[in-house]
Order: structure tokens, then sequence, then C-alpha cells
């Protein structure tokens, strides 16, 4: 919070404020908690008399208040160097992004005004460390008065001039309150952009058409923390007619407090001082709403509303509970995938609470829907919380609508072919230049190296990463029996996405974000390289009897129930006590050559038989209650239909109820062409959140089903959308469909 009323407010009124009432204004503001003050602008006196006591009030305050930043507006060398020598910590430059102003406000050029600034940042280099900070203020950034128009790209060519001219941060000025909270949006990110968050200074706002605070709102959700504002909302620049008032600086406070932002200002107290200020200024109206209503008793400031227990707070809205509406609330992501790499990567979003699209070819959308065999389940499995949008990308007329769908979504991800978002016209080069601030996420089976052109499938990159070979028996590789590289590529994708977002938060700017199935594999396979680089030898597979497991009991054994069996496993030496104990086998015990695990890790076959045989005496459920009572590790074999009957799952949110009708291949496998459950738990994200699970938002999509809406929300006419579906564009599936 920088206050500038004793600046840019003061400059606006004729009458002249004596300067004993205005230190004692300025004091009483600083006693409230404002940390830095705008308190002079360094100019002729005989051009602004209001200003004469520049050098008195930088002074006094310097000395009587050292824990206030103190400030001042200059407009020329002349100005910086009278405003340091006053003690000023921090000088101000204004620059006027409208050439019209420039000319009015300091009768020089824009060019020569960026000149001048040149010139005051190579004077204070000469002053070493105790130089003050140098401030570019662009003037008129969102529009003036004289000129109209400020176009945004000068606005942004201006900033990284003055950045690249030395400033120590360019400041945002709407001289004339002419901005939308749109036009604050896109000109802060575009300017955060080419500055870097670090150098991007104070927005400075002004309420001449009410958008005042909504500006403040739109500078915030860009990443803003630093505003200007005037007590009394007094203010406006002499040389730019139209200009009224500053955003006011208690309802300032009233709202970024009310927001959670500590400003450390104690709002009674600032309101206070506008009695001082009216003292100065008789009969000058001061603005305000918040003075103006009285501070209501539903106000509570943030370090007062962060310190109040729970239920001390006002009736708060329930906290929505998570998986409603999740992390990743507000954020969207524009999805073109297929199979399950990209897929799974998406409804990992989804389920985080993020608004997925898929687009999807029309009318039958993605093929994903009609895999057979072991593929039959993927699209009901990794397609649930997205919406589906169905367009024909490879007619130019639907590239428009997918455009303004980019250009405001957070995220774009894909798996096709390296190449084919390219040659859609959809690839990251395309639609970063649309949306600098996108993350791009492809999934690919290679990331880039001599491999990159390679298509790839899960199975081909267990084949020549190794995992076949551990998972099989000896001359037999076998793939594991799951797409566990689909799925964890998929993963790593979500977790860069998540960290360029985070990056996004500081720098303003997208990402590309890669991930690779082939790279994904060899992090499954980083334990059994580093066995090899240790031992000198290739380890033996898990099917291969000669692989050494390193505990003494770790195995699947038969029950008494025919067909059923168990895995048990006895890892420690105090399990292995309780379990020869338990189970009869108290010999083993005293047998010293089966004294440590070391001795019975190298001779299993001496007691294994031992152990098969008691287990095979015991039935499956019998079994199990004992290794649970004894605290031994066990697992029956289940098969996928059990699954769905597991207590712990059941009872635990593990399973959300998922809608299998996309699966549509499921209508040639199960004659009368329903699926054998319409209905089924299908896992959920295998983490918990407070406590919490990342529920089911929405069932996987039919295809097209939400072509509409989407269309309408990307700001299409009924009429344009109408063209589109005629045209065999866009499909939905409440429309009648193109002509054939
Ligand atoms: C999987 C492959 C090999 C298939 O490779 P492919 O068959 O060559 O297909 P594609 O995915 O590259 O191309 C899709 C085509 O559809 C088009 N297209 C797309 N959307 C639209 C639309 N809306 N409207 C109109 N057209 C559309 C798109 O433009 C492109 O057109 P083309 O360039 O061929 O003319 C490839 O995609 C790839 O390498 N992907 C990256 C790596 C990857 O994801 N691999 C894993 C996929 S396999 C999997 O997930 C399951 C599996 C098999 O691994 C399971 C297991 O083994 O356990």
């Amino acid at each position: 919070m920088r206050e500038v009323g004793p600046r840019d407010g003061l400059q606006m009124i004729r009458s002249v404020m004596p300067t004993g009432t205005k230190l004692r204004w300025i004091a009483a503001m600083a006693e409230a908690g404002i940390p830095e003050m705008e308190v002079a602008s360094f100019v002729p006196p005989a051009a602004m008399p209001q200003m004469a006591d520049a050098t008195e009030v930088v002074g006094s305050l310097r000395a009587s208040h050292p824990g206030l930043q103190v400030m001042a507006l200059a407009p020329n060398l002349r100005g910086a160097q009278n405003a340091a020598a006053a003690g000023a910590q921090a000088i101000v430059l204004p620059v006027s992004a409208s050439e019209a102003h420039s000319r009015s406000n300091v009768r020089r050029s824009r060019a020569e005004q960026v000149a001048e600034f040149r010139r005051v940042v190579e004077w204070a280099r000469t002053l070493g460390a105790a130089r003050p900070s140098i401030e570019a203020g662009i003037s008129t950034a969102f529009g003036c008065s004289l000129q109209g128009e400020v176009p945004e790209r000068e606005v942004i060519a201006l900033a990284a001039e003055l950045a690249g001219a030395g400033a120590d941060a360019v400041a945002l000025a709407d001289t004339l309150g002419y901005a939308s909270p749109r036009q604050v949006r896109r000109l802060v990110r575009a300017v955060r952009l080419e500055l870097g968050p670090v150098r991007l200074g104070n927005l400075h706002l002004h309420d001449t058409m009410g958008t005042g605070l909504a500006n403040v709102l739109a500078g915030l959700e860009e990443g803003v923390r630093g505003f200007d504002a005037a007590l009394g909302g007094l203010g406006g620049c002499p040389f730019a007619p139209g200009s009224v008032g500053n955003i006011d600086t208690e309802d300032l406070v009233y709202l970024l407090e009310s927001e959670g932002f500590d400003t450390g200002i104690d709002l009674a107290a600032l309101i206070e001082t506008r009695a001082l200020l009216q003292e100065g200024l008789p009969g000058e109206v001061l603005h305000g709403r918040v003075a103006r209503a009285g501070i209501p008793r539903t106000f509570h400031p943030a370090r007062e509303a962060a310190a109040r227990p729970a239920e001390a707070a006002p009736e708060a809205v329930p906290a929505t509970p998570r998986g409603t509406t999740g992390p990743l609330h507000g954020i969207r992501v524009l999805e073109f995938t297929h199979m399950i790499m990209g897929p799974s990567c998406g409804m990992v979003l989804g389920d985080l609470g993020a608004d997925v699209i898929k687009v999807e070819p029309g009318p039958e959308g993605d093929n994903t829907r009609r895999l057979m065999g072991a593929a039959i389940g993927f699209f009901p499995s990794f397609n649930r919380n997205k919406r589906s949008l169905c367009l024909d990308l490879k007619r130019p007329e639907s590239l428009e609508l997918v455009r303004r769908l980019a250009a405001e979504a957070d995220v774009v991800l894909e798996n096709f072919r390296p190449g084919a978002m390219d040659k859609l016209g959809l690839g990251h080069a395309d639609l970063s230049a649309l949306n600098p601030r996108l993350i791009y996420c492809s999934c690919k089976g290679f990331l880039p190296g001599p491999y990159e052109h390679r298509a790839a499938l899960d199975e081909v990159v267990q084949m020549m990463g190794g995992l076949a070979y551990m998972t099989g028996l000896p001359g037999k590789p076998m793939r594991a029996g799951s797409s566990v590289n689909d799925i964890m590529g998929g993963l790593f994708g979500v977790i860069g996405i998540l960290g360029a977002l985070r990056e996004r938060e500081a720098t303003g700017r997208g990402a590309h974000v890669q991930s690779g199935l082939f790279e994904t594999n060899m992090v499954l396979m980083a334990q059994h390289m580093a066995a090899n680089a240790i031992t000198g030898q290739n380890p033996p597979s898990f099917g291969d009897p000669a692989m050494v497991k390193p505990w003494s009991v770790y195995d699947v054994f038969d029950t008494a129930d025919p067909g059923e069996q168990v895995f048990v496993g006895v890892v420690t030496e105090t399990q292995w006590r309780g379990f020869c104990e338990a189970f009869g086998l108290s010999d083993l015990l005293r047998d010293p050559a089966l004294a440590t695990q070391a001795q019975r890790v190298l001779d299993r076959s001496r007691y294994l038989h031992r152990v098969a045989e008691v287990f095979r005496r015991l039935s499956k459920a019998e079994l199990m209650a004992r290794c649970e009572a004894l605290g031994l590790s066990f697992a029956p074999i289940a098969r996928p239909g059990d699954l769905f009957d597991d207590p712990h799952l059941r009872n635990s949110g593990g399973l959300l109820d998922t809608e299998m009708a996309s699966a549509e291949g499921a209508a040639r496998v199960a004659p009368g062409g329903t699926a054998a459950r319409p209905l089924a738990g299908l896992p959920a994200l295998p983490v918990a959140v407070d406590g919490a699970r990342l529920g089911l938002r929405r069932q996987p999509p039919r295809s097209g089903e939400h072509s509409l809406e989407i269309a309408r929300e990307a700001g299409l006419s009924e009429a344009e959308i109408g063209r589109m579906a005629a045209a065999g564009l866009l499909w939905a599936p409440d429309l009648p469909m193109a002509a054939e």
C-alpha cells in the first residue's frame, strides 16, 4: 500500500495546505500503519505552489519517521537531484505512454522523457549504495483523454525500454481512470511477462468510471502486490483533462483486508486521519465509501480473522468438501488425447478439480471408446471428470474455436504422434504465441533425442527398457500386467504441469512440459541398473527361480481351499520368531543353520516345504486371519472382479461409481448390447487430502456431450454454432447431424 494523497491528491486542489497540518496528517497516516508514501513533487513552485514545501516535508519526515518509506515524484533530473538532496528514499519519474500527455505533462516528447529517465538513472548510479531507488511510472498506460487509445504494444515496449534503462521498478498508471478489469489483466500480464515479477511496480489506479476497485481485484489476480491510493479519494492529473480522483485508500484497505491480505494498517485510525486532511483543506469534498458508511461490525482485518478460532468465525459458507471443487478449481485444460497416457494425465488434473475439455473427432469421438479385448476398459477408466467437445480438427474452419479456447486455457495436453499437432496448426509454437501463459504438455513415446520421432506403446518401452526382462521367466520376457508406463507417464506429465503452474505464478510465463514413456520406464529400472552396477551382473528376473529373495518367507502358498492361494511375507527377526511359534515350527528357531535372516535367505529349501505343508492344512480365511493377528504381511491373490467387493476399497471412498456406457466395445462383447455392469466402482486417485478422497464430479462424457455449452462459453452465437454443425465441423448428440 502506497499513499499518494500528499502528492497526487494535493496537486489537484487549488488551495495550499499549510505545511504544519500536512506534516501532522502524514504522521497520523504513518502511525495508522501506512508503510510508504509519496509525500511531495519536486517541480517548480510557480507551476505547483501546493508542492513548494517539498524539501521541508521530505526532510522533516525522514527525521521524524525513520520507519516510513518516503518517496517523491520528480519530472526531470533537476527534480530528482533535489528530491535526493532532501532525503527521498525513492523517486518516481513519470513517463507518459501517450505522446500528447507527455507533451502536456512534462513538455517533452515521450522519447525525450525516456532519455531524461536514462540521465536520472545514470546520475543515481554515481551516488553509490546510498542512492534512492528510481522508479518509472508509465502514465496514461490504459488510455488518454488527449490522445484517445494508447496501443498496448507501445506500453509494453515502453516498459521494456525503461527496465532496460535501469529502472528499479516500472509502475503502470491509469491516469485517466478509463481501465477495465479485462484491460488490467491483459496489460499487467503482458508487462509482467516482459519485465518479470520483480521489476513490475505498483498499479496506480483512478476511479473515474467507478472501476477502480474492480481493477484492483484484476491486478491481484494477475499477481500485483503493490497499489497506490489516496486518502479521501483525492487526486488526478492537472495536465490530463477529465482526470479525477485516485482510488480511495480507506476503501482499498477494507477490500484487501476482507480478501485476506494483511496490510498492517489500522482502518479505524486511518479514517480518523481524514479529520486532519479536512482541517488542512477546509471546504474540500472528501470521498470514500467506508468512511461515509462507517466500518461495519462484520469487518474483520485479515490478521484477526486468521487468528479467530473456526467456531467463532462469522457464519461461514461451509467449506466446500474436497473433491467437489478441488485444488485445481479454476484451471482450464484443453485435452487432445487418446489411449491411456494422455487421458490419464487429463483425468488426474480433472480429479484435482480442473475443468478438462476433451476435444474428440466427431461424431463417434475418441477411438479408444471402441477398443476391444484387454483395452475394452480404457475409456471409462481414464476419462472421468472431463467434458467432451467433438470437432473436426482437420478442417481449418474449426480451428477458430480451438484457438479461442486455447487463448483462455491454462493447460493444453496432447499425446498424438510426434508432429501431428503441428500439422494441425495446434503445436506448442502456434498456441504459446497465442497465449504466452499457456502450459503445453506433450506426452510422447520419447523425450527429445535420437528416438524422438518414433511412435511408442507401453509394451514397446517395457521390452526395450528392461522391464519385460525383469518381470518374465528366463528366456521369456513378459510385460507387466497393466499399462504401468502409460499411467505413470501421464502422472509425470501432471507433475511437470503442476511445477509449471507454480512457476507461472512468479514469471507469468507458460512452459512446454514433455513426458516420455521410455523415460518413465527407466525410472522403474533404476534399482536394477544400480544392482548391476554394484554386482557386475544382470539381476535374475522375478520369474527366475535363481532370484535370491531377500526375506525368510516371501512367497505364494496353496491353502486347503482348492485353487485359493495366499501370499505371506516374514521379513524381520521378530516376525520370524512369532511366525515359527504360532504355526508349530518352533524347532526351526533352534536350528543353528537358520539363526539369522542372512543364513535363511541362502538356504530357503531347508524349511520352505515345511511352511507350505502347514499352510496347505488351513483354509484361506483361517490363514489370513492368523497372519493378521500376528502382524504379518499377507494377501489373497485377487482377480479384477474381486476388487469391486474389497471391503477396504468400498468403505474408504476408494471406488468411484463410474458409468461404463462409454466403453462402446462392450456392445460387441455382451450379447444384447449392454455391459455386464452399467455402473462399476473404479479406483479413485490413491491420495487423501485432510482425510478426504478426490471424487467423481462428472461421469466419462458421451462424445460431444458438452459441445454446445463449450461453444457458447467461447462466445459463439447460436447462428455460428448452427453453421458449424450443418457443415459437419462440430457435433453434439442433441444437434441434427451434418448431411453425410
Ligand atoms: C499411440 C500412437 C502410436 C498412435 O499413432 P497413430 O495411429 O499414428 O495416431 P496419432 O495418434 O498420431 O494420430 C491421430 C490422428 O488423428 C487426428 N485427430 C486427432 N483428433 C482429431 C479430431 N478431433 N479431428 C480430426 N482429426 C483428429 C490427428 O490429426 C492425427 O491425424 P493424422 O496425422 O494421422 O492425419 C501415437 O499417438 C503416439 O506415439 N503417441 C504418443 C505416445 C503415447 O501416448 N503412446 C501410448 C499410447 S498406447 C496406450 O496408451 C495403450 C497401450 C497400448 O500402451 C497399453 C499397453 O500396452 O498396456
